[in-house]
């Protein structure tokens, strides 16, 4: 297996309590170990296992990844501990595996064992387990074996230092941001086998996709987290202007979008970008008639896919300046971007007055202030066009007055 000649250049990251421990491994003893990394100290008398998925084929990784946590939480006892985990080349582009981290006591160690078992005989996954010596001072990690290959490898836990790219930011590049119609398109095509829908997705894109000189009209787009204001703005902006109110994603992707809505990233990601060309292809349409407002862009898709392939404080977010906040070369480039901001306890009353579903993503806007934090952040990082604050909690009429007099400034209308 292609990923065993590097196992010992790999660092393993496990989330307790929202935060990263990372430790690596080492082929020998040398004597001089540091005290083994908190979630083995915390282990005490508890046996400690790893399950990271290693389909070669990123579709099919993307889509156990996400059938591996119910079905560790369905089979395994109820008192084994489930952390997520992955492992790295430390700042290495594109090397990031994902799986988790198994706390077993006594009672349900060996219950844990066989289910363990089972999955390395059916399922692209690989396992380990770790074993406590001289009571706890060092911690050793066990490949287990695949099912026909050689005997199980040995390997001492070691502490590692926190890498200088925060792990999860390795994989976001066309896993969950996509720079180009090509690369969304790629996935999308690979998923028809599996994902009828798919196919009625490709048949509505653009045929050909291209860098096109800005439309004669300016093309204005208002971003913002759930009810903090857009629909009501751009209908008025629209009122106003005379312009043409567009969305995305497109209003022809509505009966797909709840069916993508429940892919993993990947998938789920891809069926966005893919949303913005189609949505690009009308602004290009109606922009040589009339000025455009558009309902969410570009913008949404990456802050929110990046918000949410990074976990826990903001601080883990690319770095501002990084490429992964690049707007796509192949992308029509709006003339201003406008994000709309509120006040989170005003957010959640105009929610609540507003009395609608929200999509998951949304809940967890309501529940993680971290992750309410990381799209705010995200969304201010994105450059190429970058987005212009405004403050969306005065009235309907001060907030629609603001955004007229930056159009007005900026666009020459
Ligand atoms: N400036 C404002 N002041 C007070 N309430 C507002 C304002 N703008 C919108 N609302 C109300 O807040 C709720 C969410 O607004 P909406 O335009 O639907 O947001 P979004 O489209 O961003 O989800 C609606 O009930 C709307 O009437
Ligand atoms: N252009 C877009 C628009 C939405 N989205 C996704 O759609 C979700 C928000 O959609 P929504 O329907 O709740 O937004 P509202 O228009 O209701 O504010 C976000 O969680 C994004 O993941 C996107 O990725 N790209």
């Amino acid at each position: 297996m292609s990923l065993l000649p590097h196992w010992s250049s790999r660092v393993f990251s496990v989330e307790l309590d929202g935060a990263p421990i990372y430790f690596g491994v080492q082929e020998k003893f040398r004597g001089e170990e540091a005290p083994p990394p908190r979630v083995f100290r915390d282990a005490r008398r508890d046996s400690c296992y790893s399950v990271l998925v290693c389909n070669r084929d990123r579709i099919g990784r993307a889509k156990f990844y996400a059938q591996l946590k119910d079905k560790l939480s369905r089979d395994l006892p109820p008192k084994c501990v489930l952390s997520p985990m992955s492992s790295f080349l430390p700042d290495v582009k594109d090397s990031l595996i994902r799986g988790y981290f198994l706390r077993a006591d006594s009672e349900c160690a060996s219950l844990t064992e066989r289910i363990l078992g089972d999955l390395i005989q059916h399922d692209p996954v690989l396992v380990c387990s770790y074993l406590q010596r001289e009571n706890g001072k060092l911690w050793t990690q066990h490949l287990w074996p695949h099912p026909g290959s050689e005997t199980p490898r040995e390997y001492c836990v070691v502490p590692s230092a926190e890498p200088q790219y925060h792990p999860s930011t390795l994989n976001i590049v066309n896993s969950d941001v996509f720079y180009s119609f090509e690369e969304a398109y790629e996935v999308l095509k690979k998923c028809g086998d599996i994902i009828p829908e798919a196919t009625s997705v490709l048949e509505l894109l653009p045929s050909r996709v291209e860098a096109r000189s800005k439309p004669d009209f300016p093309v204005i787009v208002i971003e913002g987290l759930d009810a903090t204001g857009k629909t009501t703005l751009t209908e008025s902006l629209r009122d106003t202007l005379g312009a043409v109110l567009l969305q995305s994603p497109p209003q022809c992707l509505s009966p797909w979008r709840a069916r993508f809505d429940q892919e993993p990233p990947l998938i789920r990601r891809a069926f966005y970008a893919l949303g913005n060309y189609i949505t690009a292809e009308q602004i290009g349409q109606e922009g040589m008639k009339t000025p455009v407002i558009v309902d969410r862009f570009w913008h949404s898709t990456a802050a929110y896919a990046i918000a949410t392939a990074v976990s826990g404080s903001p601080c883990n977010l690319p770095a501002e300046g990084s490429e992964l906040y690049r707007w796509p070369s192949d992308l029509l480039q709006p003339s201003l971007v406008v994000l709309l901001t509120l006040d989170p306890e005003e957010r959640k009353r105009r929610l609540r007055d507003r009395g609608q579903g929200k999509t998951k993503e949304e809940q967890e806007l309501d529940h993680s202030q971290h992750f309410r934090l990381r799209v705010e952040e995200a969304y201010r990082r994105i450059i190429g066009p970058s987005c212009i604050t405004v403050d969306a909690s005065p009235s309907a009429d001060q907030v629609l007055q603001q955004v007229l007099r930056l159009i007005r400034g900026k666009c020459h209308l």
